[in-house]
Parts: C-alpha cells; structure tokens; sequence
C-alpha cells in the first residue's frame, strides 16, 4: 500500500493481514489505517467544496431562473436531486427562481379525466375545459409538489402562477404548422411580465416557483395556457437574471440531431436563430426561449440534462458546466477574453 492512497479495511481482517501476529497491535494499526481513510475522504470533500469557492464568490447574490421541465419531474430521485441543488443554490447565496412545466402530468390527468388533446406545432391544443384541467393540475398539483419538495430543506419556498398579481399577461396567438397558422384554442403567448410579486418574495429570502398560466389581456377573466420554456424566458429579462437554466430530457442541443457528436457545448445567439429552422419537437421551445432571454440581455442561457443528478450545480459551479450554453453575439473582442469560457461575458 502506498502512502497517497487512502487504505481502506474492512472492519473483521485476520490480524496477520496487516503484518500481526498480536491481535491487540492489529486492532490498533486497523484503527489507525480506518483513521487515515477518513481523514483521506474528509481532504476529498474538503477539496470539492474549495473548488467551488470562486464561483461562489462570482454568483452571489445572482438571480438565476430555472426552468423545470414535466419530463424531469417523474423520476422520484431526481426530484430530490433537483430540491436539493435550487435549496444549495439559495443557502450558498444566489437567488432562484423556479418556473416548472408539467406536460406529462397534465396529459396524465386529461387520461383519467377520459378527455384528450392534441399538439399542433409544439402547443397543446386548449379547449375552455382542457384548459380547467392545465390550471388545476400546473397550479394544485405540479406547483404544489415543488413547493413540497423544496420546504424540505427550511420554510424557503413560495408558489405563484402567472394569475397571482398580474405577474404574466398574455395575448392569444396560433401555432404554426407547415408554415401556416393552426388556432390551438385558449394558448397564449406572455407578452407582459409585472415581477414585483416575485421581487418580493425574493426580497423575504426565499425561492419564488412560478406556475406558467396567464390572465389574457384582451379577454378579462379569462386565462391562457402558455408554453413554459418561453415563460421562463419572458419571466428572466424582466427579472434582469444572472442566468436561465432550461432542464430537459437530452445532454443539451445538437447541431444535427440525433448525432451524438454534434452535441454544442457553446453557441452564440446569431448561430442559435440559424439552427433553429433545424431542430424540432421539443428542443424549438427550449430555443426560442434561450433566444429571447438572450436577446433580452439574460448574459447566459443553458440547456442541460435534467436527468443527471445534481446537474443544475455541475453547471453552476464547475469551470466547464455542462449542456450547452448560449451567449450574446459575438462582438469583435469577444472570443478570445481568456476568461474561462464558461464565465465569458460576465463582468
Ligand atoms: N437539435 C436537437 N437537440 C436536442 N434535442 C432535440 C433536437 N431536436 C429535437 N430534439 C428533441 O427535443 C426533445 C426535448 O424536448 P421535450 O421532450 O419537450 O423536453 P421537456 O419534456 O424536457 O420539456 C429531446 O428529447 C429530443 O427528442
Ligand atoms: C401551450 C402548451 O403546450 N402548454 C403546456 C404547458 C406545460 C408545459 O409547458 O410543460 P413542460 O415544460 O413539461 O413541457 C402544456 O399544456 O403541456
């Protein structure tokens, strides 16, 4: 055995294993051996703490909108993983903001309920009582369930929806399909965001989890079913945050998908807009919102894996994140700041 690596022993070895033949003086040298090994693991942790020191330092204090997908939401142990990164991310000092989806719930509530929707161009199709269903289950349910999860780790976090002191406000818009314009019913698009309620919530120290339905604007009373990546988006600039980080299903975008090395590490906002005539499905949403955070001066936007645990923290505070970033446009001086790349742009 060598000195640099930490021995590790079992607690019942013949005491002759460790060069004994007196089982008192065994005894003694395995506790001695059992005692480095801590003190080994405990420097390991140590260490790891100590590496995310400068990035604690940079991010305090910043505002960071999560957005927190149905998909990500289904697996038991990865909600506990996610609870406990956005609860690290709040005692370390940053602020977060969650803004959950919940596709998969809503469609699994509408199956039980006997109804069905369809999808036309990414955007559930929303009848006045399919959109019952989308209010009850993002507000009462999915809301509720990360509210829950989160208040796990201390009395942090507070619930809203887009309805909770005009907080969204939207305007109905189609889907495009083909080219053309599909109606989708009650689906609207966040056109206005007051965030005072939001700011307030943050000013108490604690997490705001936003459910992303919306008041229409032109038709009092009534509400909007919105997409929640692009939500997300509207709620990040108007909040001027640090970041949005998109939680989903993939390692994050490829340029060609599904070609596994065509995953992007890092793109620019003008590169973004070229690829988004050819990416489909789902990642369009999570694009565009990435997009408009970015051009509405959000310095990062992220599109990672939500399916590995602790994801949001290996983004937040290693030097290379993971997923794929997306950054303003390129400027002349831009690209080569020597800053680390996953800090470019941040002052
Ligand atoms: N270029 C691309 N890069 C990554 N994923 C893509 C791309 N084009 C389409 N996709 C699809 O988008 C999906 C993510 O969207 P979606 O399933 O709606 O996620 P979520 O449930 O997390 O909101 C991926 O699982 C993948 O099938
Ligand atoms: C208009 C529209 O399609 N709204 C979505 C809202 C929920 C959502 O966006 O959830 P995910 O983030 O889990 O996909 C829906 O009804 O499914």
């Amino acid at each position: 055995m060598t000195t640099n690596e930490p021995p590790t022993t079992p607690d019942t070895l013949p005491a002759d294993a460790v060069g004994h033949t007196d089982p008192v003086a065994a005894r003694r040298h395995l506790r001695h051996l059992r005692d480095r090994a801590g003190l080994a693991s405990a420097t390991a942790k140590a260490r790891t703490l100590v590496e995310a020191l400068p990035w604690l330092e940079r991010f305090k204090g910043s505002l960071v909108v999560v957005k927190y997908g149905g998909n990500a939401m289904v697996d038991e142990s990865l909600t506990q993983s996610f609870a406990e990164d956005i609860a690290f991310l709040r005692y370390a000092g940053l602020r977060p903001v969650v803004v959950h989806g919940g596709g998969p719930q809503i469609a699994a509530m509408l199956e039980r309920l006997g109804m069905t929707s369809e999808f036309a161009g990414g955007l559930r199709v929303t009848t006045p009582e399919v959109m019952e269903v989308v209010r009850m289950v993002l507000v009462g349910q999915v809301g509720r369930q990360v509210v829950g999860l989160l208040n796990q780790h201390g009395p942090i976090a507070v619930g809203l929806s887009g309805e909770d002191a005009q907080l969204f406000g939207a305007r109905r818009r189609p889907a495009t399909v083909d080219g053309r314009p599909v109606d989708v019913g009650l689906v609207g698009d966040v056109v206005t965001v007051s965030p005072s309620a939001v700011f307030d919530i943050l000013e108490a120290g604690r997490i705001p989890v936003v459910s992303t339905i919306a008041p229409d604007l032109e038709n009092p009373g009534q509400v909007l079913n919105v997409n929640a990546d692009t939500a997300a988006a509207a709620l990040a600039v108007a909040l001027r945050a640090r970041k949005i980080v998109v939680l989903t299903d993939v390692p994050g975008i490829y340029a060609d998908w599904p070609d596994p090395e065509s995953l992007l590490s890092e793109l620019h906002v003008e590169d973004a807009e070229d690829l988004l005539t050819r990416v489909d499905s789902g990642m369009v949403p999570k694009l565009e919102a990435c997009i408009r955070a970015v051009r509405g001066g959000v310095p990062q936007a992220h599109v990672v894996d939500g399916r590995t645990p602790h994801s949001l923290l290996l983004e937040v505070f290693t030097e290379e994140g993971i997923g794929t970033m997306i950054l303003p446009e390129r400027t002349d001086d831009a690209d080569d700041t020597g800053a680390p790349s996953h800090l470019e742009g941040l002052s």
